[in-house]
């Protein structure tokens, strides 16, 4: 095999935007970078776990794995590989990570590593054939709802719906994540087969976005585990609060495709009852956060929501981003949380460029 080099570049992603739980997603221009590069044997003859040595920069360095059976975006590449009978790396592969998406706060981290690894695993295996449609179904058995990867992997502002599958279908796609991602066995290849996903479990649509709203992310410095921030959501909700986000849904794709946008449309569009009032257990003020600002009594907001399982808050704005950001790390401050921020655009999905 030929020496090869790429970089695969995947945006960081803002789910729900406030009414559409587990379904809209938004890609945003912060991005998850591996610089990956394959030297056959005959140049190099370093040995690697799995033949892959990891390397990171970035958001989470003092915490995240390098061993390629632990680290989630090598985990996932593996899964592809060893779906397509691949036990392991091709020789002398070296995965540099670039990653300034902060870990657990609602943009979408873990999302994007797992779109990542997933091409990761179709660029490293040769696997040609694999279409955007067909990794939507290997990132669907990993991260199992869909609007995080959607965004990241098709980029833009998206609708994303799972399809009803046959019952033996359902059963392949409710296996256990740890056993399509087996627990790291020291570097001892047990030889088993992972559970292949089923075709066209995904699907997404995208919407219009209008050029002059930009997202302005409020990034207080603790986390929130999404896993934790699923736990605090009710099994079942009243009609009338299923109602009032089924009302806002129909709105926002529209009210945030028109141009020039109508802030009053948008940020009634941007209300919910579904995930945000019970996750203010998890991050302190968040309610009146949300609703500390209108369009009336901030010039340039457009709609203020909680990002994907929080804590971050995304405040949709055509101007006065600093002005709007301050207000917002002032009301967490009052809780004695600080916080970074950033002005955001809507990106394009997952790449993959070729340097050799
Ligand atoms: N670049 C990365 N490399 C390896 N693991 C990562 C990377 N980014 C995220 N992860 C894993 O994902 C975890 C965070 O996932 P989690 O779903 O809790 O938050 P999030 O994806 O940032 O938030 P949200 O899903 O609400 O947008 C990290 O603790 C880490 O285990
Ligand atoms: N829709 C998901 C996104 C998590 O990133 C949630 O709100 O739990």
């Amino acid at each position: 095999m030929a020496s090869q080099s790429f970089v695969i570049r995947s945006p960081c992603s803002s789910a729900n935007i406030g009414p559409g739980f587990d379904v809209i997603g938004l890609a945003l221009s912060m991005f998850l970078e591996l610089h990956v590069t394959v030297d056959p044997p005959a140049s190099s003859t370093e040995n690697y776990p799995l033949n892959c040595k990891i390397t990171y920069e970035g958001e989470g360095e003092d915490e995240i794995s390098l061993d390629p059976e632990v680290n989630l975006i090598t985990r996932v590449a593996l899964y592809v590989l060893r779906c397509h009978d691949q036990r392991a790396f091709p020789k002398n592969t070296h995965v540099h990570v670039k990653n300034p998406i902060p870990l657990g706060r609602g943009l979408g981290s873990s999302g994007t590593a797992v779109v990542a690894g997933v091409m990761l695993g179709k660029e490293v295996g040769g696997l040609h054939h694999l279409t955007m449609e067909r990794l939507f179904d290997f990132i669907l058995m990993i991260e199992r709802h869909p609007d995080n990867v959607g965004a990241s992997l098709f980029g833009g502002f998206v609708g994303t719906y799972l399809k009803p599958l046959t019952p033996e279908d359902t059963a392949r796609v409710e296996i256990p994540l740890s056993e399509v991602l087996p627990a790291p066995q020291g570097g001892v290849d047990t030889g088993d087969r992972p559970p292949e996903p089923p075709v066209g479990i995904g699907h997404h649509i995208k919407f219009p976005w209008a050029g002059e709203i930009k997202a302005v992310a409020i990034i207080p410095e603790f986390e929130v585990p999404t896993a934790k921030a699923r736990q605090v959501l009710p099994a079942e909700y009243p009609r009338n609060d299923v109602t009032f986000n089924l009302q806002r849904i129909a709105l926002l794709p529209v009210a945030l495709g028109q141009s020039p946008p109508d802030p009053e449309l948008i940020y009634l569009a941007m209300q919910d009852k579904l995930h945000q009032p019970y996750r203010q257990t998890l991050i302190p003020g968040l309610t009146e956060i949300v609703e500390s600002m209108t369009p009336a009594t901030q010039p340039g907001l457009l709609g203020v929501c909680l990002s994907g399982a929080g804590p971050t808050i995304l405040a949709l704005a055509t101007s006065n981003f600093e002005e709007i950001a301050s207000r917002i790390i002032k009301k967490f401050e009052e809780n004695k949380i600080t916080c970074s921020w950033k002005v955001l655009e809507p990106a394009e999905g997952t790449t993959v460029v070729r340097t050799k």
